[in-house]
């Protein structure tokens, strides 16, 4: 029996692109509550309990809702909402962060799907906390920017009425309390909080992360090249290329590093840069919003926890 996947939410911006990735999945059976009784407690409380894994693409309070709904014990669930990110009980779905978190993806019942944000950060930082190059309580900053649909439907429709007026670069976060920091924290095994400081664009979709370390301030100062080599051992053979190093950056520019290019895809691509004589460093993550941000992962769990990925 082909197992049956319950989409919650999926005529929203994360739910709309799963249903699309899935489209042509023979191997998996979609089912659907009638979209005019999709907000209905009773219809999803249903489909809940009649799915082998349920896909949450809602706002939080209603993703915790459709949880507290599943009574049967046996229905698995990935989350694409904050809810449960670093909630007791939930796998981080981010399966690159190591070989432990990949088997313990393909064995959860519960799975919480990581925010677009805190992806490439952790990507980047967590192989260098791990080596020791960088220790857990150094003072971390993250930059960045997003295109609109990381907002959701609201700062769709708000970025596509205004259409050329909309802003070109527009930082936000201003008040220090992002809702990724938490998550960034724990997985990135940071001991205090990162300033997460990021910006929308004026495109649909693709993010850049960028992470600067002032590597003057440690006692024992790591040089770019042993930075990329933890970063780039960290990934060697351990996700069938989904994330990708790129060489040591030696170059100013590069059209590689702009936000757009793996839109549609799952894929991410880390750059570290460096310039060993003033002890100072970039890490860099590309990558879509859409893709490996939200459905693309979410799609990729999906498959670890049916045993059809590695
Ligand atoms: N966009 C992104 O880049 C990312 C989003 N996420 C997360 O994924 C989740 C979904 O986000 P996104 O797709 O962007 O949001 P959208 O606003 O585009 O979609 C949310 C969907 O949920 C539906 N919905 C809202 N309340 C309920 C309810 N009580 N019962 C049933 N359906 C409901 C909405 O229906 P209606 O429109 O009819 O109100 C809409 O279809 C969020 O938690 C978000 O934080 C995660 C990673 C990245
Ligand atoms: C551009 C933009 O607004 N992006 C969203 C994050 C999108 C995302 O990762 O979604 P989650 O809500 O699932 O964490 C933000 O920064 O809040």
């Amino acid at each position: 029996m082909k197992p049956k996947i319950f989409i919650d939410g999926e005529h929203g911006t994360t739910g709309l692109q799963i249903r699309a990735l899935l489209a042509d999945r023979g191997d998996l059976e979609i089912i659907s509550v009638p979209a005019e009784r999709r907000k209905e407690t009773a219809a999803r409380a249903e489909f809940l309990n009649k799915a082998d894994v349920a896909i949450l693409c809602l706002p939080d309070d209603a993703a915790r809702e459709s949880v507290s709904l599943i009574e049967n014990g046996t229905t698995r669930v990935i989350d694409a909402s904050t809810a449960h990110r670093v909630a007791e009980g939930w796998t981080y779905g981010f399966p690159e962060m190591d070989k432990a978190q990949m088997l313990a993806i393909k064995t959860a019942k519960r799975v919480a799907n990581p925010g677009c944000w805190p992806q490439g950060p952790i990507a980047t930082l967590r192989p260098l906390v791990a080596a020791g190059l960088i220790p857990a309580d150094f003072p971390i900053t993250i930059n960045g920017i997003s295109g609109y649909s990381g907002g959701g439907r609201q700062m769709i429709e708000d970025y596509e009425a205004q259409g050329e007026n909309a802003p070109e670069f527009l930082p936000y976060g201003l008040m220090l309390r992002h809702k990724h920091v938490p998550e960034l924290r724990a997985y990135a095994k940071l001991a205090h909080d990162p300033i997460m400081q990021p910006a929308v664009g004026n495109f649909a979709q693709g993010m850049i992360t960028v992470v600067p370390l002032q590597l003057g301030a440690l006692p024992k100062v790591p040089t770019g090249a042993e930075l990329h080599a933890a970063i780039a051992d960290h990934y060697a053979g351990l996700n069938g290329g989904v994330v990708e190093v790129a060489p040591l950056v030696d170059f100013e520019r590069s059209a590689d590093i702009q936000p757009e290019i793996y839109n549609g895809t799952n894929k991410m691509k880390l750059y570290v840069s460096a310039n060993d004589a003033r002890a100072q460093a970039l890490l860099i993550a590309v990558y879509d919003n859409l893709g490996k941000g939200a459905s693309g992962a979410a799609v990729q769990n999906l498959d670890l926890m049916l045993g059809l990925g590695r």
